[in-house]
């Protein structure tokens, strides 16, 4: 199963991804967990062994929802994900460092990177399962974790936007510098995936690059129950 799932991430069509990447900045791909994995995962959501905190997102002011932090080891699917999605996005990232002057900095293995991530005193793992009821959202938001961070996350959707759901559209929310906001509105067929950066994106101006500052979250669930699962890279201090 899980060998099916890293052959699935090596042939998406990385050529067209990564050129969607530095045009846009994010990129969706198709469906790449089937409906059972879905299910899985979803299950997976009410055995609290897999998880190490769960969040009341409304306590923070985050929004209103709830999330789930797995706990290290991941369950196969999860860790197969992160470390299948790590090395072409660690490609992107040392691109576009590299376009902006600056020296790659990202190592080929997820593995190698969470070594930087646990020397930094960042070990709590991130990947986590978000459930929103209706009335749920959340909040304009980045997920940083510390000094350590990878540019890139993946969100996938785990169930259906009208027929599990309605409303919960993914938000992201591009800020450029003096000038106004851009959002991008964005809808995944169950099992599919966004990528998105984490943080920041180098947009070709005419005087060179300039950087752009990335926010998103998740419009009003208007009715029914929204599952989405995603996949940060760096671990949390
Ligand atoms: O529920 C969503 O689609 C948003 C998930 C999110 O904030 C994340 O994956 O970091
Ligand atoms: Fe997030």
């Amino acid at each position: 199963m899980s060998n099916t799932l890293m052959k699935k991430i090596k042939s998406l069509d990385w050529e067209r991804m990564q050129q969607s990447l530095d045009e846009q900045g994010y990129v969706t791909f198709p469906s790449i967990l089937d409906q059972d994995q879905c299910q899985d995962i979803m299950a997976m959501y009410e055995e609290e062994r897999h998880f190490r905190s769960t969040i009341d997102m409304s306590r923070y002011r985050f929004g209103v929802g709830e999330y789930k932090y797995f706990q290290a080891p991941l369950p196969e699917i999860l860790q197969q994900l992160r470390e299948g999605f790590y090395p072409p996005l660690a490609m992107t990232a040392n691109r576009w460092l590299n376009q902006s002057g600056r020296d790659a900095i990202y190592p080929e293995t997820l593995q190698q990177f969470l070594h930087t991530c646990h020397l930094q005193g960042q070990t709590r793992s991130t990947p986590l399962i978000l459930k929103y009821v209706e009335g749920g959202y959340n909040c304009l938001h980045q997920d940083l974790y510390g000094e350590v961070y990878f540019p890139f996350q993946v969100v996938f959707a785990l169930n259906w936007k009208e027929i599990d759901y309605t409303g919960g559209e993914f938000m992201l929310v591009e800020q450029r510098p003096r000038a106004q906001s851009r959002g991008h509105v964005l809808t995944l067929e169950q099992g599919a995936g966004l990528i998105f950066p984490t943080n920041h994106r180098p947009v070709l101006g005419t005087r060179g690059y300039y950087r752009t500052t990335l926010r998103h979250g998740v419009s009003t669930i208007t009715s029914g129950i929204r599952y989405s699962l995603g996949i940060i890279f760096h671990d949390a201090k």
